[in-house]
């Protein structure tokens, strides 16, 4: 589904891997190592040489925007960028979604600034739905959440990739990969 072929920045060392439908990639390594820059150049959101190819049509033969439709980023500290939380989705999201998040409904109506750090990422993630994107690039989307909404949103991101998308996830807790059934990948540290 998504093949990454020596995808590199200057100075870096290439990344080349392949995902099929319904896997789920984890990538630990050090602060510094180059975790989202790895995602924000799978996103095109930064230059980057090399290529990635998304089921058999090349990132450079498609414009930008229609990339990261299919191919999105989900930063770990999200942008908001109008007061009202519900004024960041196309199509507020319902009920059974938020639910499953462990959202309440009336978060949408709150202002982004009412609102916890834990309950933005969850945000952040229903937003990256939409429109729905074919690969998911998650940057330590659990980073600010207890063990019950940490359970959540791995359950809800199973759901999500299911059969037919796939997911590349940073994260820094080793069992996530275990309990999302991931592969795994440890980036080194940049030396020199
Ligand atoms: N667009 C960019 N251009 C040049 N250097 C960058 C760019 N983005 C990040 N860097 C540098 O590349 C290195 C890797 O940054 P990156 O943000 O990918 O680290 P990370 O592994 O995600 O770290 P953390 O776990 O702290 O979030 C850092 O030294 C950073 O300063």
């Amino acid at each position: 589904m998504l093949e990454v072929r020596d995808l590199r920045w200057p100075g870096g060392s290439g990344f080349t891997f392949r995902l099929d439908p319904g896997e789920i990639l984890c990538i630990s390594g050090p602060s510094g190592s180059g975790k989202s820059r790895l995602l924000r150049a799978l996103a095109d959101l930064d230059a980057a040489e090399g290529d990635a190819v998304l089921s058999g049509r090349r990132r450079g033969d498609m414009p930008g925007p229609d990339w990261r439709a299919r191919v999105r980023y989900c930063a770990a500290e999200p942008a908001w960028w109008a007061p009202r939380v519900g004024d960041h989705f196309e199509e507020p999201p319902d009920r059974d979604e938020l639910d499953i998040l462990g959202l309440d409904v009336s978060l949408l109506e709150h202002s982004v600034t009412e609102t916890s750090t834990g309950e933005r990422q969850r945000l952040a993630l229903l937003r990256a739905l939409q429109p729905m994107p074919d690969v998911l690039l998650l940057d330590e989307p659990t980073s600010a959440l207890d063990p019950e909404a940490t359970a959540r949103v791995e359950g809800w991101l199973a759901s999500q990739v299911g059969t037919t998308r796939c997911a590349v996830v940073v994260s820094h807790d080793p069992q996530q990969a275990e309990r999302l059934g991931a592969r795994r990948v440890s980036l080194e540290a940049l030396t020199g």
